[in-house]
This record gives C-alpha cells, sequence and structure tokens, in this order.
C-alpha cells in the first residue's frame, strides 16, 4: 500500500484537528497553571516547621508521583459512580482530564519549587525581615521572584510534558489530537498517515511554547539586563520629613539589652549581657571568633531570638525572651523593627531588582511617600554613598565594595535610629574594604548611631566612641578606645586578641 502524501498534508487544514490542538493547549495550559500555583503552596508545606503540615505534604507528593496518571484519569472520570453529586462536573472528560492531571502535576511541580525556594539564600528573608517587610511581603517581594526564576526552566520543561501526557486523556474520550487521529484511521485504515499528522500537531505545539517560554526565561534573567551608568537627575529632595524620631528623643538611650541570654543546644552564646547605646554613639563590638558578637547584635533586632531579657528601643520595650514570654507578644513589636537598620557580612541584596530598586523597595513596601518621593530619597541615600551614577544597575554587575555601599543606602533609605553593622567587611576583598570603611566613618562623622561588629581593629580605634570586647558570650571591656589602649597593656587576653588581629 502506497503512502498517501496527499492525504497526509491535507490533515493540516483540518478543522477537528486544529479544534483538538485548541483543546490540547487549554487542557495543559490551565494544568501547568494551577498546578504551579496549588504546587508553591505544597512546596511551602514541605518547608514548614509544623512537622504534620510538612508530612502531609510529602504524603500527597509520595502518593501522586505514584499513582499513573492513566490509573487517576480513569479513577477521576468514574467518580460520579461512587460519588453521584460530583457527574455534573466529572462527566465532562475536559473537566475530570483537568482534576486528574492538576492533582498529579502539582506533586511533581512541588518538587521543582521546593529546589527553587532552597536555592534563594537565608540572607534574603533576612534583609526582608530586617527591613520590617512582613512575611507574606516576603515571599511575595523577595522569595518567590527568585525561586520562580530559578524554577522556571524546570517548569518550562514539564509544561512540555504536559503537553505529551495529554493524549492520555483520549482514555476519557475527550476529542485530543491523539483521540482526533485514532478516530479517522478506524475509518480509513490509514494510520501510518494520520499518525504523522497527529505528530506535526503535537510537534507544532511545543514548538511554539518552547519559543515563548524561552522568551520568558530571557526576560527574567536579570543576569542579561545590562544597567547603564546613569546621569541621577531629579530634584533634591528635602530629608527632614524622613529624619529619625531618635532626632527629637535625645534624652533616652537609641536602644537597650537587659540582661540577654542566649544558648544554641548546651552552648551559652550570650551570657547575661546588658548594654545600652546613646544617640550618637558609634560601638565596635570586637573579640575573638565564637565570642558572641553576631549573636549579641541579631539579638538586637530580633534576626536571633533572646530566650531570655529584653530589649528597648527608644525607652519602649521591643522584644522579650523567647522563654519569658508568649509568642503574640513578640510578634506585636515587628513594626518597630524599621528604626533599626542592618548591614550584613554579605550584603544579601535582591539580585532580581536594580540597585535603585533595592533601595526603594522597604520604603515603597511600608508606604513611606509617593513613588517619585520614594525614587528621590532612594537616589539621596545612594548619593550619599557615592552609588548614584549605578542606580540602574543590578547586583551583579557590581564589585563587592559597591554592593555594601549599596545595602548601606538600603539601611539608611528607612531612616532608622540606630544601624547595627554585622562585619561588613569580611566578605570583601581587601582593595574594596576602604570605601566601605569611608562611608561608614562618614556616617559616623554626621552623628549616625551605630552598632558595628568588625575585625578591623585600627578601624574601630579610630571611628568609635566605645569598643565592647566580647569573650565566651560576655562583654569583658566597655569603654572608649583610649581606655582599651591602657587596658590592652595589662590585661593579657585583650592585648593577645589585639596583636593577633593586627598581626
Ligand atoms: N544558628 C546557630 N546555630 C548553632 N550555633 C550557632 C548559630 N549561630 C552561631 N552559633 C554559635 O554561636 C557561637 C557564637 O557565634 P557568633 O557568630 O555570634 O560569634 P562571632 O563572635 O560573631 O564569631 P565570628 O567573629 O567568627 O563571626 C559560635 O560558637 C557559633 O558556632
Amino acid at each position: 500500500m502506497q503512502f498517501d502524501w496527499s492525504y497526509t498534508l491535507g490533515l493540516f487544514w483540518s478543522r477537528d484537528f486544529w479544534s483538538a490542538s485548541l483543546t490540547v493547549v487549554e487542557l495543559s495550559l490551565l494544568s501547568w497553571l494551577i498546578a504551579i500555583v496549588l504546587g508553591f503552596g505544597l512546596a511551602l508545606c514541605m518547608r514548614s516547621s509544623n512537622m504534620v503540615v510538612a508530612r502531609a505534604a510529602g504524603l500527597y507528593i509520595w502518593l501522586f508521583r505514584s499513582v499513573p496518571l492513566l490509573v487517576l484519569l480513569i479513577f477521576t472520570y468514574n467518580m460520579p459512580q461512587m460519588f453521584p453529586s460530583t457527574s455534573a462536573f466529572l462527566s465532562k472528560p475536559f473537566f475530570a482530564g483537568l482534576i486528574a492531571m492538576v492533582l498529579s502535576e502539582t506533586a511533581y511541580i512541588a518538587e521543582i519549587h521546593r529546589g527553587g525556594l532552597m536555592a534563594v539564600q537565608r540572607g534574603q528573608a533576612e534583609a526582608g525581615k530586617a527591613l520590617g517587610i512582613g512575611a507574606f511581603g516576603i515571599q511575595r517581594l523577595i522569595i518567590i521572584p527568585q525561586a520562580l526564576r530559578v524554577a522556571l526552566p524546570a517548569l518550562a520543561n514539564e509544561y512540555i510534558s504536559i503537553v505529551k501526557l495529554t493524549s492520555l486523556v483520549s482514555v476519557i474520550s475527550l476529542s485530543e489530537i491523539l483521540l482526533v487521529g485514532q478516530r479517522m484511521y478506524t475509518q480509513n485504515f490509514k494510520v501510518l498517515e494520520t499518525m504523522l499528522g497527529v505528530t506535526f500537531y503535537y510537534v507544532f505545539i511545543v514548538t511554539i511554547f518552547t519559543v515563548l517560554l524561552r522568551q520568558l526565561e530571557r526576560y527574567l534573567d536579570v543576569t542579561r539586563h545590562v544597567g547603564e551608568m546613569s546621569a541621577v537627575t531629579g530634584d533634591m529632595l528635602d530629608l527632614k520629613r524622613w529624619l529619625p524620631a531618635a532626632d527629637s528623643r535625645r534624652d533616652m538611650p537609641v536602644i537597650e539589652l537587659k540582661n540577654g541570654r542566649k544558648s544554641f543546644g548546651m552552648v551559652d552564646v550570650l551570657k547575661d549581657i546588658n548594654l545600652c547605646i546613646d544617640t550618637g554613639q558609634v560601638v565596635s563590638v570586637i573579640g575573638p571568633s565564637g565570642s558572641g558578637k553576631s549573636t549579641l547584635i541579631r539579638s538586637l533586632n530580633g534576626l536571633e531570638p533572646l530566650d531570655h531579657g529584653e530589649v528597648l528601643l527608644q525607652g519602649a520595650r521591643f522584644l522579650q525572651g523567647r522563654r519569658d514570654t508568649h509568642r503574640s507578644q513578640e510578634r506585636t513589636s515587628r513594626k518597630r523593627i524599621l528604626d533599626i537598620g542592618m548591614v550584613f557580612q554579605s550584603f544579601n541584596l535582591f539580585p532580581h531588582k536594580s540597585v535603585l530598586g533595592n533601595v526603594m523597595l522597604a520604603p515603597r513596601y511600608h508606604g513611606l511617600g509617593s513613588d517619585a518621593e520614594i525614587r528621590q530619597l532612594a537616589l539621596a541615600m545612594l548619593r550619599k554613598v557615592g552609588m548614584a551614577a549605578h542606580a540602574n544597575k543590578y547586583p551583579h554587575q557590581l564589585s563587592g565594595g559597591q554592593q555594601q555601599r549599596v545595602a548601606i543606602a538600603r539601611a539608611l533609605a528607612m531612616r532608622p535610629s540606630i544601624i547595627l553593622f554585622d562585619e561588613p567587611t569580611s566578605a570583601l576583598d581587601p582593595e574594596t574594604v576602604g570605601e566601605v570603611l569611608r562611608v561608614i566613618r562618614q556616617l559616623a562623622a554626621e552623628g549616625t548611631t551605630m552598632v558595628i561588629v568588625t575585625h578591623e581593629m585600627q578601624f574601630a580605634l579610630d571611628v568609635s566612641s566605645r569598643i565592647l570586647f566580647m569573650e565566651n558570650g560576655r562583654v569583658e571591656f566597655d569603654g572608649p578606645p583610649d581606655a582599651l589602649r591602657q587596658t590592652s597593656t595589662r590585661d593579657r587576653r585583650v592585648r593577645d586578641f589585639m596583636f593577633g588581629v593586627d598581626a
């Protein structure tokens, strides 16, 4: 029997095939999009600290990845036999197919999302928290855009699989491409010719969507965005409107830690620490590695919850030790974190946002002004750290020192009463350390209240009004730099540390 080319070519104009192709696109797109949304929820459940929620999500994924789609389709389509009330919906092949596909794909896509979420660094959520952004806002503005970007190639691949899986829906009599082909060749026996037509329609759909999804990937890939140096224009902003409340409250300490205690397992990292920082003070925290410096500074804004003790901000209780209070009490004070800026060792800039976007994110979230005002504020802060010309660039286009300067501008944009620096130069190349220290020096000269955990001994001695020397979770020295110099001649531990660091 001769291969009938003219019949095959005629199939490309077949109304039935084009209509079936539309069904395939609708079914696959709907299944994919619904499974992306549900799968994301499932992935978040998998990462939940609530064991019941995490286990339930794990069980779902295990079950629906184990059951073949064909079985699930037959099950769903015949469900009205067991539950007649579902017949209005499930007796329609399209909806039965959609539900079966969504149930199955949600399990696969949840695992793709979990990979995406794992790829987002922990510091991203911490940076959001330090900017006073709520849990939902952190997911929406920071985590989800990054996780989706990581997951997109795998999600696109999954879409292609779904297109092909729709052929299984023929088993419940949905007129998709394969079923249309089967109906034709059972009448005319032109099996190969018809299957070639069927192949064409699948290849056509897959090709179109491969191209579209590639375009989307390119569009979302910030590493392809080349932000130009910008000539920064705009009116100079009157920053007075954004000045922190602290300026009018010089009479009381900006922040106080009372009887702060914290353990990690059996190790006591903070041992009954008391600390009181006044407006305008620059306090450097020094000490050997593992002495508790970072834990101390992170406990001041609640990134590391205290076990016991309390933190007062502008004289009012801000945080209480976990073991001294109920969680609900802690939550009420979250918004006040806005009064505390934080700069991290690893910058924690948001990679999916431009430099300007990084600085504008928190003021915008907190509704500090109109978009134009916030833009001016952000540019003013970038100008302050010498980064305004880089406003349109993305973090991956900047050196470490430049990224840290943007991180400082981001903290400044919330006009906090105090800024915490957690080893701001430790992750930098030696040649870029100086540019960051210069900015901190300038802030100190302007009277900004700061606490700086640092290993830069000379810088700490030069810039600080007070130095804390920590060892084994205790503050062993608290005084001005000159007093520390004198102590180092008497106290062997301080001398060893200072010489060790300098060496
Ligand atoms: N999340 C954590 N889980 C368990 N142990 C931790 C955690 N964070 C810190 N530690 C431990 O607490 C102790 C103090 O750590 P911390 O980072 O505060 O010290 P540090 O003085 O800042 O040290 P470095 O100068 O090396 O950064 C260390 O023994 C550290 O291993």
